[in-house]
């Protein structure tokens, strides 16, 4: 099955305050780049990017508002069988999460890489600590998350049209009543979200070589 790679790349990067991510760099390339660089094996990438920017060589698509509306024209402008999402603020891609992830898709239609809570997690009432939530039943979510295009594409045109915003695939594609499959990520795949993230990025990139 051909595999597209989408990358939704046209965020702002208003919490760390420094322009749009994709083009912020860690260990010398831009996150955009260390994501193109992750997904090279891929059949077709198509990328989504901010109004005003253009890269020349790349298949891409405007991005929209939102997450959702970026990814919304990703999979329409894609052709393969199967796609992977993937955020391009999580700049490093590691090769057997995406094997994983890949068997799942294959197997099930629909798979999310997830890894565990590390630390206690709890409600917070009014600013107190309220109850602890039992985090060995819970995942955090991470990128990439791979569809049968079809099915994607039937979630995110249903979605339009009901005017439902969720903030990841994976919940389009659930609440359209498709199971989705959890599968092991990996903690290195986390996102830039926050400045300190970037002192992360940057010393991980010092030690990257895959
Ligand atoms: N309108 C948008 C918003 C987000 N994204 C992409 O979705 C991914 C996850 O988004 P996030 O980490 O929230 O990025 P930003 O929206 O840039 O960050 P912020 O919320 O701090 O502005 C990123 O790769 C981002 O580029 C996108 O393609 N289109
Ligand atoms: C898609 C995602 O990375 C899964 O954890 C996440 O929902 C993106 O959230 P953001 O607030 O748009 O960064």
């Amino acid at each position: 099955m051909r595999v597209s790679v989408l990358l939704p790349a046209a965020g702002q990067g208003e919490r760390i305050g420094r322009g749009p991510k994709a083009f912020l760099r860690v260990g010398g390339k831009t996150l955009l780049d260390w994501a193109l660089e992750g997904f090279a094996w891929a059949d077709e990438v198509v990328v989504a990017l901010p109004p005003g920017f253009r890269v020349d060589g790349l298949k891409t698509v405007p991005g929209g508002q939102t997450r959702q509306q970026s990814v919304f024209n990703l999979v329409q402008a894609a052709t393969g069988e199967v796609v992977l999402v993937h955020d391009v603020a999580r700049p490093f891609v590691v090769r057997p999460a995406i094997e994983r992830l890949l068997q799942a898709v294959r197997a099930t239609g629909a798979a999310t890489l997830v890894v565990p809570v590390p630390d206690t997690l709890v409600r917070e009432d009014d600013g107190r600590y309220g109850g602890v939530i039992a985090r060995e039943h819970h995942r955090l979510v991470q990128t990439p998350q791979g569809f049968r295009r079809e099915l994607l594409w039937q979630a995110h045109q249903q979605a339009r049209a009901a005017g439902i915003a969720f903030t990841d695939d994976a919940q389009l594609v659930r609440w359209l009543g498709h199971p989705v499959a959890l599968v092991e990520g990996d903690r290195r795949m986390f996102k830039v979200t926050y400045p300190e993230d970037l002192i992360l990025a940057e010393g991980l990139a010092q030690v990257w070589n895959s």
